[in-house]
Formats: C-alpha cells, structure tokens, sequence
C-alpha cells in the first residue's frame, strides 16, 4: 500500500494542471460561447393559441395609426389556423417555384407579388420566365390557396391584436423561403443574423410567419429565435404552425444557422400604413 502511494505521486502534479485547464476551458465556453436558449414554444406538441405578451420599443410614438399600430406587444402563437393540407400545397407551390431559380447560397426565396426569385447570387421575375419558357407552373388553385392562407392569417392577427379589419393591409415584402446549410454567397444567403423587421423591411407593423416544414423531422438547426434582453427565446418550427409578432424592436429576431436538412417558410407582413399596401398576387 505504501509503495503504490509512492508511485502515484510523480502524477499528482500533471493530474492538478490538466484538471485546472479542462476548467478553465468549460467556464470560457459557458462565458463566450454558450447561449442561454429558452424553447418558448416546442415542435410538438401541438398549440392552438399561446400568447407572450413584451413591451412596446418606442418604434410606434410618432406614428398615426391609431387603431392599428400595437397598443399592447408581443407574440402569438397558433398551429390551427392554416389545415395541414393547405400547408403541404403551399409547400408543393414553394418547391416547384424554387426549382427554376434557387440561390448559390443557403438562402432562396420566391415572391408571388413582385415575382423575385433568387437565382445564384441575384435575383430574377419568375413570371418573366414562365412566359419566356411557356410553362404552366402556377395554377388557379396555387393562388387562391394563398389568399385563403393569408386572410386567415389576417383575421388571426386583427383578432389578438384589436385591429379593425380594414385597417390592416398586406405590405410587401410577403416571400417563400428556403434555407440550408451551403455555405453563403451573398448577403442575401445570411439569414442567420439579428434583425428588426420594422428596420429592415420599412413598412411591417405586423410579421407573420407560416412554416412549410418541421423542425427535427425536415431539419434541424433554424430554429427561430427572439433576443431578449434577459435571454434568448425559440420558436420551434412545424408544418402548418403561425407565428406572429409586433414588427418593432420589441421583437428583435434571428434564424439559427441550419446543421442539416432544408427548410421551408413564408414571411407575410401586414402594415397600418393604407400607402404601404399591396394587393394579392393573381396568376400573370
Ligand atoms: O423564417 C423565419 O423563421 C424568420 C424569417 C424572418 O425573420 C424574416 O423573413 O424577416
Ligand atoms: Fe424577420
């Protein structure tokens, strides 16, 4: 007993070095790269309706508006407001718009109003091609699906947020989009950083988002995150699920890079401002 003691002993010191690096290297991690991420709202199961109420940014003070621009902020939550098979059409709508362009990048989207769709590191009118290419890509069907799928989404957001209907209008940019994990191209593939609708896009009051496929299940990665000042927040995105917001920096938001898979969404946005308003997309 006494000579293995005396053998041990030339590691003791080896032993205290390698432990005290391991610990330092953990609590640099937790410090500098660890995030605090809580899962607001889980893949599954199923919600119908969850609320998160946040307080107003100072975004709307010197706006008009008055009986549409948010009195009270936050984030809506709804899987049954857009049926499972409304969802896969659009997701069928999406892939066979996104096959005749798609960014070089890990970010492509398809715009039914403007007709934008990425194409390498730019951007081409899908309704331009169809007609130079005389292609019957977008039915009758395709578009009054998305008009349904937007007006529920419009009643759902006039509804929670006390809005009178005709006081709320479609605003533009309202896109598909489709991520994955290649490597970004453009700016236009980073999709990954921290933004303010209100900001970024000018006219949003109101961003609603409707996932075409589910996380886990088509990949994994992208979840969609709200930073707070007391910590991050996920959405986990499903097939059929809505996800609403207050377009201002009360909602400052990110989409966590993918690790696998592709990742389908539509962001439709809806502004208070009668000059900002776009109509709906119809066949061309
Ligand atoms: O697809 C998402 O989850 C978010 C997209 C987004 O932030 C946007 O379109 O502004
Ligand atoms: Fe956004």
């Amino acid at each position: 007993m006494k000579n293995h003691k005396k053998l041990d002993k030339p590691y003791t010191v080896p032993c205290i070095i390698a432990v005290n690096i391991g610990l330092i290297a953990v609590i640099y991690w937790w410090v500098f790269h660890h995030e605090n991420i809580e899962t607001l709202v889980p893949v599954s199961p199923n919600v119908d309706r969850l609320i998160f109420q946040v307080p107003c940014s100072k975004d709307y003070n010197l706006e008009d508006f008055e009986d549409c621009k948010p009195k009270k902020c936050g984030r809506v939550v709804m899987d049954n407001i857009v049926s499972k098979e409304d969802a896969r059409h659009l997701l069928m709508v999406a892939k066979k718009g996104l096959a005749l362009g798609g960014s070089n990048g890990g970010a492509s989207i398809l715009d039914l109003h403007s007709g934008a769709l990425s194409k390498d590191n730019s951007f081409i009118n899908i309704y331009r091609l169809i007609e130079d290419q005389q292609i019957n890509l977008l039915s009758e069907t395709d578009f009054s699906i998305y008009r349904k799928v937007k007006n529920s989404i419009h009643e759902a957001i006039t509804r929670e947020f006390k809005i009178p209907k005709n006081k709320l209008f479609l605003t533009k940019p309202t896109f598909f989009s489709r991520m994955n994990m290649t490597e970004a191209k453009s700016i236009h593939d980073e999709y990954w950083h921290g933004h303010v609708d209100k900001e970024t896009y000018g006219s949003f009051h109101y961003t609603a988002l409707l996932y075409l496929s589910t996380y886990k299940e088509d990949f994994t990665g992208g979840r969609f995150i709200f930073i707070d000042k007391d910590g991050n927040k996920t959405v986990e995105p499903r097939l059929g699920r809505v996800s609403f917001f207050t377009s201002g920096h009360e909602n400052l938001h990110r989409v966590e890079r993918l690790i696998s898979g592709v990742r389908y969404a539509i962001t439709v946005a809806f502004t208070c401002d009668p000059k900002h308003s776009i109509t709906d997309p119809t066949a061309q």
